[in-house]
């Protein structure tokens, strides 16, 4: 379908991260009918509420960007949320969707889906080929029949149902909170509280470096990184155009260590104490990295280099510290 300045764009999870940075993408590309609501005023585990919201609101276009999110540890910890949430969110958003004639449909899935083992680019075809990661198969299986039930419209009802799988993402509106969060704003707060515990401590005035910093598994994981802000730009991408299949990958198709990782976010933060490697905590998959092409050949390619987003997350860590949100396991 074509948009114009007024289609009505429904962005389900138009707080998060990935939510909030698509709002602000076609807010300023001047598109004037954005819909949103919060969870406390629409509960997507509850049909009959989604139902009445569409039946109410008549979106012409959906984006799925709501979900019970987490990185390795949340995920690890709450299996069961994390299916079954994910699953009554996305079921009950595609199925609304679908019942209510809406042509256009944006689900968001990730790059755990694939194969732990999974021959490394990923590309797509890879689906369902091997066994999930154990640490968060429970997410992916949510996010799989999330996949299949956009691929099933289009093949049954010829419908643009489109699943993009985003790469690790970051950015402004991360969530920092240490337990629930991923690694890379994990890595930005840690290092940059120890930075100003040393600061404040006499430690400083005796030795030279900053108080350590603990980090989890062995650092020898490879995970690929793509700014909130690009993948947004993909979603808008995706939904300006008409595409030819369901699954299409976003990310930079470049990967780093998790001590690479380290190494460069201590820099930034201006960190120069130790790092401590706690083993007791999982490693997970031990490579992700996205084949893009297919995206690339649509036409879209990504733009943020690593060390320039995490200089902006920084940069924005610094002016909203102390707002930020914690995962909140019910
Ligand atoms: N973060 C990553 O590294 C990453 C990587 C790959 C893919 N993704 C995908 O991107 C999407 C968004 O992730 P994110 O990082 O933006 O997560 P996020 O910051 O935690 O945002 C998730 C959003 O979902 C909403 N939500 C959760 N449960 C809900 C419910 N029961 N009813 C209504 N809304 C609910 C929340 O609404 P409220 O704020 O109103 O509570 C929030 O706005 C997800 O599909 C995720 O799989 C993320
Ligand atoms: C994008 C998401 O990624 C998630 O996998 P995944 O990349 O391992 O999730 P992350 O939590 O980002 O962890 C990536 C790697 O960083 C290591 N790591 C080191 N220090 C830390 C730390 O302080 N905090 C965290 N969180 N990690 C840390 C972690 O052990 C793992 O090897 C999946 O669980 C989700 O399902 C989803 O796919």
């Amino acid at each position: 379908m074509k948009l114009n300045s007024d289609t009505r764009i429904y962005i389900a999870g138009h707080r998060g991260m990935v939510g909030s940075a698509i709002w602000r993408k076609l807010e300023s590309d001047g598109y004037t009918h954005l819909i949103g609501k919060t969870s406390a005023e629409l509960d997507l585990r509850n049909q009959q509420a989604v139902r009445d919201f569409f039946e109410k609101e008549q979106p012409e276009v959906v984006i799925d960007a709501a979900a019970r999110v987490g990185g390795i540890l949340a995920n690890n910890e709450y299996p069961y949320q994390f299916l079954m949430e994910n699953m009554q969110i996305q079921n009950n958003l595609i199925d609304t969707a679908f019942q209510a004639g809406i042509d256009k449909f944006i689900f968001l899935g990730s790059s755990c889906i694939y194969p732990k083992l999974a021959p490394q680019p990923l590309k797509e075809e890879y689906l369902l080929t091997g066994p999930l990661e154990p640490t968060n198969e429970w997410y992916a299986v949510a996010k799989i029949t999330g996949v299949k039930a956009c691929e099933a419209i289009r093949k049954q009802f010829g419908k643009d149902y489109i699943s993009l799988m985003p790469t690790n993402l970051y950015g402004p509106f991360d969530n920092f909170d240490l337990k629930t969060s991923h690694v890379l704003p994990a890595m930005i707060r840690k290092f940059h509280d120890a930075k100003i515990s040393s600061v404040n401590s006499k430690q400083s005035v005796v030795s030279s470096g900053d108080l350590p910093v603990t980090l989890w598994g062995s650092g020898t994981p490879m995970r690929e990184f793509l700014h909130v802000e690009d993948l947004a730009e993909a979603v808008v991408f995706a939904l300006e155009n008409q595409f030819q299949d369901n699954l299409y990958n976003v990310g930079t198709g470049e990967d780093l260590t998790i001590k690479e990782l380290a190494e460069l976010i201590q820099k930034i933060v201006g960190h120069t104490g130790e790092i401590i490697w706690d083993s007791s905590k999982p490693d997970g998959t031990p490579r992700k990295l996205m084949d893009v092409s297919k995206m690339t050949d649509a036409g879209w390619k990504a733009k943020t280099s690593l060390e320039e987003g995490i200089r902006r997350t920084y940069a924005w860590f610094l002016e909203h510290q102390g707002e930020f949100k914690e995962l909140k396991i019910k």
